[in-house]
């Protein structure tokens, strides 16, 4: 059975403790860290949840020239992450500095972080993306083209919406992931998410991991929520 990843986006290690305590002390979760909690709690919050035996998705999303974003995943390195991440709309030479900058920070005989790079937000439509940004292409195109770019600088995947994990896997090797978030269980609150899809939907067209914040942090039983799209997720029947 492989593991939803859990977005853990509370402001506070506190409220982290407080949802965590919803599930069993043995289980052993891939969860995310984002901005909101790492710029209030710093690297303090990364090493405690990897003392409760979690594995870690770090997601920053660095957009910088590359001289800064290399040098910040020299030192996110040290944490000992699974995963991070970048924007593919920082450019190829950026992707490139972010990787040599993992690279370099990660401690010898350790595994050097997976690094993604994010596509087009989950959060985002075609017609805002025309009228935000000015690219003129369909989404579809836009994503794949961040996917193209993504690979020739030597990242690991991309972060997508499960709509174009498909085509995206027509044009990668065979290893290239693709991590979905805008994740929703059948008929769930979408809130601010354009690009949505079932967990049994995403792993059908080929997600190789998804994402899920709110279905599970924001539900009366977490642990139960968590069950449910993780059963989902592996095809695993109710009534198995
Ligand atoms: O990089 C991400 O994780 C990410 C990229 C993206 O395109 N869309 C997206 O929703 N995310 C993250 O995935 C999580 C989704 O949360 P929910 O919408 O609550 O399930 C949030 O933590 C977002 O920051």
């Amino acid at each position: 059975m492989t593991r939803p990843i859990i977005a853990l986006d509370f402001a506070s290690k506190k409220e982290i403790q407080t949802f965590l305590d919803f599930f069993p002390r043995e289980e052993s979760l891939f969860v995310k860290i984002g901005m909101e909690v790492f710029y209030q709690e710093g690297p303090t919050i990364v090493e405690w949840l990897k003392e409760l035996n979690h594995d870690i998705f770090l997601d920053l999303k660095l957009h910088d020239i590359p001289n800064t974003v290399g040098k910040a995943m020299e030192g996110l390195a040290r944490l000992g992450v699974s995963m991070t991440n970048v924007h593919a709309a920082g450019g190829q030479e950026m992707m490139k500095a972010a990787k040599h900058g993992l690279e370099k920070g990660t401690k010898a005989g350790k595994t050097v972080p997976k690094l993604i790079a994010v596509t087009q937000l989950t959060s985002t439509s075609e017609k805002q993306m025309q009228q935000d940004q000015g690219i003129f292409s369909t989404l579809e195109e836009s994503v794949l083209r961040y996917a193209a770019n993504t690979e020739k600088s030597g990242l690991d995947g991309v972060v997508c919406s499960a709509w174009e994990v498909e085509k995206i896997k027509n044009q990668t090797n065979s290893d290239f992931i693709c991590l979905t978030p805008g994740i929703r269980p059948n008929g769930g609150d979408v809130g601010d998410q354009k690009r949505v899809m079932t967990p049994s939907e995403a792993r059908k067209i080929g997600s190789d991991f998804i994402v899920v914040g709110r279905p599970i942090t924001q539900s009366d039983q977490p642990y139960l929520a968590y069950q449910e799209i993780k059963n989902e997720w592996n095809g695993v029947c109710e009534h198995d």
